[in-house]
């Protein structure tokens, strides 16, 4: 059997040689002649799953080590009998230190009070809904939007009408959808900045194409909205360097990129391919996977979100991914396979001797052990 790999996904060296005749390529140069003669295919975001690429070839399994799956097209592996499947929330904790760090950092610049603030969340699966726990036990008042949840489930939801008035900050968790009653691509245009209501600071980590960037342009020159945070976008690894200079926090696409997300991600694509091949490895697990060089964070005092910003930074500084696209926002692509992948909060100790009882739970929603309290 053979398989072609992205060669940029991690932890998979020497695994799937076991099993099959295994091909490395960059995931955005896999072509049809590369799969002349492959079972199976394990990609990334990079790789456009389509008849394009699949039409006349043997492929029957796919799976890519992402959450995202917009990059395959469902009906046209649906009609050619081919099997695939994502990593369902491998790197959810990866994006909600991204946008956590991201709102804390703004609170910081505007100098805003979480504790009066409301965040709108617009999609409340794996990611969304971390981010609201998260952000409840910070202060901030959460409103939850998700129409397809609220429809099978009842419960908290709000409408994005709601969303749009009430809101101080606006945080995109959705999946790319091109058609559908929920259908994503776009939502974000002149219309919704049009039913802002508090100036809000818009928060982009899903996909770029849910938002229109002249239309955020447009938005922040009027200034409709205050800020905003921006880690995914149209036309990547192509960016609007016009918009790159307006908004607040500019990344290369990295939200997810922990080491644990990683290494969730490459695990489940294995285990999928090993119940699809029957290759008996259906609970693999990277063997090793890096800790943080110093994993004590030693609070300096019970200020709530000072002493929390500060434990923040300490295992990730958006910052520096918004500094390294900005001074080269032509190296969208190289910033990501470059990139020295962060370890999320669950990988930090925080030394509790000295915080208070709330802060200890604070920091514990926040994701982070705590120790000694
Ligand atoms: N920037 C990055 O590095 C990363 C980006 N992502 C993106 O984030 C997206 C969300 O990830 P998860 O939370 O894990 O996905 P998920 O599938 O667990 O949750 C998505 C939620 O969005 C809801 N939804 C769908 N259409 C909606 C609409 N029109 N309005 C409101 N809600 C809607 C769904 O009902 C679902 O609850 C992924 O699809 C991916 O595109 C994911 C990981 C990393
Ligand atoms: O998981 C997703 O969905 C993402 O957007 C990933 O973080 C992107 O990962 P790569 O395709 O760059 O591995």
């Amino acid at each position: 059997m053979k398989i072609v790999i992205d060669d940029k996904i991690p932890f998979l060296e020497g695994i799937l040689e076991n099993y099959f005749e295994v091909v490395y390529k960059p995931g955005k140069f896999i072509c049809r002649t590369d799969l002349q003669d492959a079972d199976a295919l394990l990609v990334r975001t990079r790789t456009q799953c389509n008849g394009l690429l699949l039409n006349g070839t043997p492929v029957k399994c796919i799976a890519t080590a992402t959450i995202g799956h917009d990059h395959i097209d469902a009906a046209y592996c649906k009609k050619a009998g081919i099997k695939w499947s994502n990593a369902p929330g491998c790197n959810a904790w990866a994006v909600q230190q991204y946008v956590i760090a991201s709102i804390l950092e703004m609170a910081q610049k505007y100098s805003m009070s979480l504790n009066n603030l409301t965040l709108g969340i617009v999609g409340a699966g794996h990611v969304g809904s971390k981010i609201a726990e998260t952000a409840l036990a910070l202060g901030l008042n959460v409103l939850v939007n998700d129409p397809p949840r609220a429809l099978k489930e009842g419960g908290d939801f709000v409408s994005l009408e709601t969303i749009q008035a009430e809101s101080d900050f606006i945080s995109f968790h959705v999946p790319l959808t091109l058609e559908g009653d929920y259908k994503t691509i776009q939502m974000v245009d002149d219309h919704f900045f049009a039913r802002l209501k508090k100036m809000p600071i818009i928060i982009n980590s899903s996909r770029g194409e849910v938002m229109s960037g002249d239309a955020l342009k447009r938005a922040l020159i009027s200034r409709v909205i205050r800020g905003a945070v921006v880690d995914v976008w149209e036309n990547e690894p192509t960016v609007d360097v016009e918009l790159l200079r307006m908004v607040d926090i500019a990344t290369p696409h990295i939200a997810g990129y922990s080491v644990e997300g990683k290494a969730k991600g490459t695990a489940y694509a294995v285990q999928a391919l090993s119940r699809h091949f029957g290759l008996g490895i259906d609970n693999w697990y990277p063997s090793s996977v890096p800790s943080p060089r110093n994993s004590i964070i030693e609070p300096k005092n019970n200020v709530p979100h000072k002493t929390i910003l500060e434990a923040v930074r300490s295992t990730y500084r958006v910052m520096i991914d918004d500094n390294g696209l900005r001074s080269n926002p032509r190296n969208f692509e190289k910033l990501r396979t470059d990139y020295n992948f962060r370890n999320e909060f669950s990988s930090f100790q925080v030394d509790g001797s000295n915080l208070d009882a709330k802060l200890v739970k604070r920091f514990q929603k926040v994701g982070f052990i705590v120790t000694g309290y």
